[in-house]
């Protein structure tokens, strides 16, 4: 297991490529078991969550080849002929769940156990299996695992409500659909860039969707999807991420390339409040700051509204701003697992149900502190980086899941952070 060893504070100055996508990278490759032909999907973040995914797929008898110098990965389903999902791997991460709407859309059965991923609660899965019965699937559990099957070739389909709005169900539900419903109507879909982009790649392989990235999708089956050559998106949360550590110190200038401003939806929105310069150039977003920033409470909301994936990093940043500020999830009501950390390095917040207050500007010191979740431990990273001294980042193993090169990308633009072994 590796931990971090952070000195700061540090200056910020410099550019920082931004990444492929991982919450977008996941649902194109569960598309591309779809195709009749080897699809190539280019962008693709080195991240465990992909390698992780690689392997899921490859226990259907997939071949999975991923190029890692170019970041691009060629998928060829030719050979797919093992319908199953197995727990050792599933249990690792959340997404490998779209393998139930990847086979019942491919094979039209699947044995796929019930998902892992970061721990923060509940996070059900009800409306994933509630929208396949809906749509005519059988489903049925037995001893951790999703048994789907239907009696012929395809279903009628019908037309779901999701309540609330999930984009994991949507991405499940489109992946499932597209060769095996008459006609299938997902109300109150999720808009996320995500599934806007899954909708993409399936339109492009032969699908029939109708109202991409509006909250109503239709989707009328066809009888076969074509392998493709499609490229990912950059990744909106890790964006965002490093945009929140350029407005932490109170002297950057960086400037983030590759990145996909549109996708950000309000985000921008509510970071422009700090008061710190900010500028989009095409794909270049400049953060410059010169002093303190203003307290700016937020609430997660779905798409376009701020993202629950970015909810730890914006708290860790109101430790800095000069005054009290809430942050509140409505999305994930208990994902706070780094407000302890972040008061053992001097902050000063509490919860309350799912809001945290946070009172700023506290002074940080260095201290150890252990990851928890992927997005908690990235804030613990921001943390270090802005505390008087050396802290220590317990388990960063979270960190590797989703935020490619991290350290390195960090450390080019002046912070002090070393890798070793715990
Ligand atoms: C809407 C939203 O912001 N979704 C985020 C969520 O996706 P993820 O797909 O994990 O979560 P969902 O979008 O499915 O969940 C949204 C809400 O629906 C509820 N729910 C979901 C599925 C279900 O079967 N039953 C149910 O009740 C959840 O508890 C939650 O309150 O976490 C991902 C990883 O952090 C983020 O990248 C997504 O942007
Ligand atoms: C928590 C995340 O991923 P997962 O849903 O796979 O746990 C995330 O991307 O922040």
């Amino acid at each position: 297991m590796d931990k971090f060893i952070i000195e700061g504070p540090t200056p910020l100055k410099g550019s920082i490529p931004i990444s492929g996508s991982k919450n977008a990278a996941l649902p194109l490759m569960a598309a591309s078991l779809l195709g009749n032909s080897p699809s190539s999907i280019d962008l693709v973040p080195r991240l465990e969550d992909i390698y992780t995914f690689n392997n899921v797929i490859r226990v259907t008898g997939t071949q999975v080849i991923f190029d890692e110098q170019e970041n691009k990965l060629h998928i060829n389903p030719e050979n797919l002929a093992h319908f199953e999902a197995p727990y050792e791997l599933v249990r690792k991460m959340r997404a490998s769940f779209y393998m139930l709407g990847a086979l019942i859309g491919r094979a039209g059965e699947a044995k796929v156990s019930l998902p892992g991923g970061c721990a923060w609660g509940p996070r059900p899965v009800d409306l994933h299996l509630k929208g396949f019965e809906a749509m005519g699937i059988n489903i049925e559990l037995h001893q951790g695992y999703v048994h789907a099957s239907i009696e012929n070739n395809s279903v009628e389909g019908g037309e779901f409500t999701l309540e609330p709005s999930s984009v994991g169900a949507t991405i499940n539900l489109i992946l499932g659909a597209v060769l095996r419903a008459k006609k299938f109507t997902i109300k109150n879909a999720a808009k996320e860039p995500d599934v806007v982009l899954l909708c993409k790649m399936l339109k492009k392989m032969g699908a029939d969707i109708e109202g991409i990235g509006t909250s109503t999708l239709i989707i009328q089956k066809v009888d076969k999807l074509e392998g493709i050559e499609f490229s990912n998106d950059p990744d909106r949360i890790e964006t965002g991420t490093y945009m929140i550590a350029a407005a932490m110190h109170p002297n950057s200038d960086i400037t983030l390339t590759g990145c996909k401003p549109e996708d950000l939806g309000r985000f921008p929105h509510h970071f422009k409040k700090l008061g710190v310069h900010f500028d989009i150039s095409g794909s270049d977003i400049r953060v410059q700051t010169n002093g303190g920033i203003n307290p700016i409470s937020i609430k997660t909301k779905i798409y376009p509204g701020f993202p629950t994936d970015l909810q730890a990093q914006w708290a860790t940043l109101m430790t800095q701003a000069q005054g009290t500020s809430t942050v509140t999830d409505t999305i994930y009501f208990d994902r706070f697992s780094y407000v302890p950390e972040l008061k053992r390095l001097g902050a000063d917040l509490s919860v309350d149900k799912n809001k945290v207050t946070i009172n700023g500007p506290t002074k940080l010191t260095g201290t150890s502190v252990m990851s928890t979740d992927l997005r908690a431990s990235v804030s613990l990273v921001l943390a270090a980086m802005v505390a008087e001294g050396e802290s220590e980042i317990l388990r960063v193993y979270h960190l590797d899941r989703g935020y490619e090169q991290l350290e390195n990308k960090l450390n080019n633009v002046g912070a002090s952070i070393k890798r070793t072994e715990q």
